[in-house]
């Protein structure tokens, strides 16, 4: 059976994480006037996710996502290219209107995730960032375009890199977002 395309920085080999990474600039893929974002230290968090939200590049099946903190994100350049994609949506995507890639979403509502912004380290034009450690919104990917009866293919391919799949986030967040829940019920 042909490997799915899961995506490029997972089908050809997962790059390892550098502990000399103290961060980077994420750039857009415009060839003029491109929209460059700093984000200081490693990020955190980082996944594949088969939503249909993230940006993926094109023929991916997932995106690669990862969290770093809202202060240490800073547009340096070519800010004025950049439009928020779902203003209703938790994540506030800011995307290059004109190549489409996503550069930074902070959760700004009051969330588990708040403060928080989700970035796509594919597109560091440094390397050494946190490599992914699982896959979430594993699901999702039919409401992508992957068929269902390639499903069972996906999950054992992502098994095979050494990343849990999962239908929504990773137990660690799924436990994290309940406690969040419970110190803040009204
Ligand atoms: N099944 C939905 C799931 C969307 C979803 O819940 N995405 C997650 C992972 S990125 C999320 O936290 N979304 C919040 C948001 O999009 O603002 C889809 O594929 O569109
Ligand atoms: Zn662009
Ligand atoms: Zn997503």
């Amino acid at each position: 059976m042909t490997k799915p395309n899961l995506h490029p920085a997972l089908d050809n080999g997962i790059a390892a994480t550098s502990a000399e990474f103290s961060g980077g600039t994420l750039v857009c893929a415009c060839t003029e006037n491109a929209v460059r974002v700093r984000v200081e230290g490693q990020i955190a968090h980082n996944h594949a996710c088969g939503c249909t939200k993230c940006w993926k590049p094109e023929g991916a099946a997932f995106s690669i996502v990862a969290v770093a903190p809202h202060d240490k994100v800073t547009v340096v350049e070519n800010g004025n290219k950049l439009a928020v994609v779902d203003p209703e949506a938790l994540i506030q995507r800011h995307a290059c209107k004109d190549c489409g890639v996503h550069m930074y979403g902070p959760v700004t509502r009051k969330h588990p995730f708040q403060g928080l912004d989700f970035i796509h380290p594919e597109r560091f034009e440094e390397k050494g960032w946190a490599q992914p450690g699982f896959a979430a919104f594993v699901s999702s990917a039919i409401e992508g375009g992957t068929a269902p009866s390639a499903m069972d293919g996906v999950r054992a391919r992502f098994k095979d890199l050494g990343l849990e799949p999962y239908d929504c986030l990773n137990p660690a967040l799924m436990d994290y977002i309940a406690t969040w829940t419970v110190e803040n019920r009204t």
